[in-house]
């Protein structure tokens, strides 16, 4: 019943528990005290050269962001995004990073995306789930199929504003330089988290730069 009405769910409570497994043994991480949805930060996670570097990737790259359903909606997410070079070092070794952290195949990941908010501009509440009811499921069910954990790298500080709000569960997150901010968007049973919706909250003062990857319950294609 579960597995017809949610893809791929036998897959994604398999890779939860695998990743919730190798977390739990890793000093470096820590989670966030909520239950409902499993949300964990690494700080310093890239270092401050490394993030400068891929913010002139983002500028070179950053293009109006658009949305997985390509639902012309204009003010839903009014940021910047760009996919950075694959090929690069620093890419490279943030992939291998991530892959070694929590364990998810680096062919399950898709290409890393750069983000760029400037001053007013945000993502409202979303998940990052798929909906596999919708038209462009199609695509993304050969492609991968469902989006299993999503890992998000601050690459700066943001005077005032930018922080990323677990809406559901009241969770802030402030962007700090380096730091990884990792969640799973499936519940125990591989079915989605609605308790993982979140937004990227407006910028306020400054500009905000992240990187983010979402990796899928089976090969990225
Ligand atoms: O930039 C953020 O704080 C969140 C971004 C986000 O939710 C996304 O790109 O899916
Ligand atoms: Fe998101």
């Amino acid at each position: 019943m579960t597995g017809a009405a949610h893809p791929d769910c036998r897959a994604l409570a398999r890779i939860g528990a695998a990743v919730r497994e190798r977390l739990s043994c890793e000093p470096s991480v820590r989670r966030f005290p909520e239950e409902r949805v499993e949300l964990y930060a690494v700080d310093s996670f890239l270092n401050a050269e490394e993030c400068a570097r891929l913010i002139g990737m983002i500028d070179a790259v950053a293009c109006p962001s658009s949305l997985v359903d390509d639902t012309p909606w204009p003010h839903y997410r009014t940021s910047y995004s760009g996919d950075i070079d694959i090929h690069d070092d620093t890419v490279r070794s943030l992939d291998h990073r991530l892959a070694a952290l929590t364990g998810l195949p680096l062919a399950c990941g898709e290409s890393a995306q750069g983000q760029r908010y400037d001053c007013g501009q945000y993502f409202e509440e979303h998940c990052d789930w798929f909906d596999t009811t919708a038209g462009y499921w199609r695509r993304e069910r050969r492609s991968g199929g469902q989006r299993s954990w999503t890992a998000m790298i601050y690459l700066n500080e943001v005077a005032e504003g930018g922080t990323t709000d677990f809406t559901r569960v009241r969770l802030s997150v402030p962007p700090l330089t380096g730091s990884l901010l990792l969640w799973n968007n499936a519940q125990a049973d591989g079915t989605p988290n609605p308790w993982s919706m979140h937004a990227a909250r407006p910028v306020l003062r400054g500009v905000k730069y992240v990187v983010t990857k979402w990796f899928r319950a089976r090969t990225w294609q």
